[in-house]
């Protein structure tokens, strides 16, 4: 009889998956197949005491991944929405703030824009935090060293995960908002021997019975091979009006005439940093693959 259970816990091709009564098994896939993630739900077979495999995912809400020409990888599953989370210093890449951006539109789920560390002043960094409010986006200022309170009622509801550079201040957050997830999660990689994956692993922690947040290791790069050309312009959001408005409908809008994303750039109403990081991703993503 397998057992109802959501994965709390994913590291390399082992998962833990929390049981409706609570319990915690350490579970593995059938085959060689490792395409689940955090936020899962799933059927789990127990085949040891603390031990289960993996029968059935069930269908995903939504699905949040990144890919190459050659590899995807699953970063969460039925999340609602995206904490992307930046900092005043060290600088971030905003290149990795529009991918996750691309991700988050693709995928249909909401993206809010956390600017960290706002005790250290970073005119800059503030001023590109304005950018992307105008853009429509929800942006926070944040000091989590201080407080997390203003977060909260954004996460109530939701499962939300948490994406960033190394060093922006994502444990800082997690461990305010739950002083014990640490601990307990050690407890229990205790009892399933998983402690030497703890800080290599995706992690989801409930908030309350409704809402739950997903930890996922610092992020370095984001490939969005997945995402087709229409989605990519589509996913960014100031592009939407214009989109169909080119004089060619194949337009690149590198240099063709009248390329009505080319004259939103000469009037300002297109940034010449998301231009470019979307002609990146396009070039990514047209790569051809000889075999
Ligand atoms: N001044 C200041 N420092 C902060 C703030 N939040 C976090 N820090 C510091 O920034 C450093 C990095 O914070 P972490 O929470 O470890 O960052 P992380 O994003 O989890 O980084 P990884 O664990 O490498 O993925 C730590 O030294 C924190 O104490 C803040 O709001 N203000
Ligand atoms: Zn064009």
């Amino acid at each position: 009889m397998p057992l109802e259970g959501l994965i709390v816990a994913a590291y390399g091709k082992r998962y833990n998956v929390e049981l409706l009564d609570g319990r915690v098994l350490s579970c593995v896939t059938r085959g060689k197949k490792v395409d689940n993630a955090a936020g899962d739900r799933v059927s789990v077979t127990l085949t040891a005491n603390h031990e289960g495999v993996i029968e059935k995912t069930a269908p995903r809400q939504t699905l949040l991944y990144r890919s190459n020409a050659f590899k995807s990888k699953i970063l969460a599953a039925n999340v609602t929405q995206i904490l992307i989370v930046l900092a005043t210093q060290p600088s971030f890449y905003e290149d990795l703030l529009n991918r996750c951006l691309v991700a988050a539109e693709a995928a249909g789920i909401r993206a809010v824009i956390i600017l960290n560390k706002c005790d250290l002043p970073n005119p800059q960094a503030m001023q590109k935090l304005h950018q992307y409010a105008a853009l429509g986006y929800l942006t926070i200022q944040l000091n989590a060293k201080d407080s997390v309170e203003s977060l909260k009622p954004l996460l109530t509801g939701h499962t939300s995960v948490l994406v960033g550079q190394s060093g922006m201040g994502k444990s800082t957050i997690i461990n305010s908002l739950l002083p014990e997830a640490r601990s307990k999660t050690q407890e229990i990689s205790a009892t399933l021997d998983s402690g030497k994956h703890t800080t290599t692993a995706t992690h989801l922690y409930h908030l309350d019975s409704q809402s739950a947040i997903i930890d996922s290791p610092g992020l370095q790069e984001f490939g969005l091979y997945h995402i087709n050309e229409a989605d990519l312009e589509y996913a960014f959001v100031e592009f939407r009006p214009l989109i169909g408005h080119c004089k060619f409908n194949n337009c690149t809008h590198t240099h063709e005439p009248e390329c009505v994303i080319l004259q939103g750039l000469a009037t300002g109403t297109i940034a010449p940093e998301r231009l470019q990081i979307f002609q990146q991703i396009r070039a990514e993503n047209t790569v051809q693959i000889y075999h």
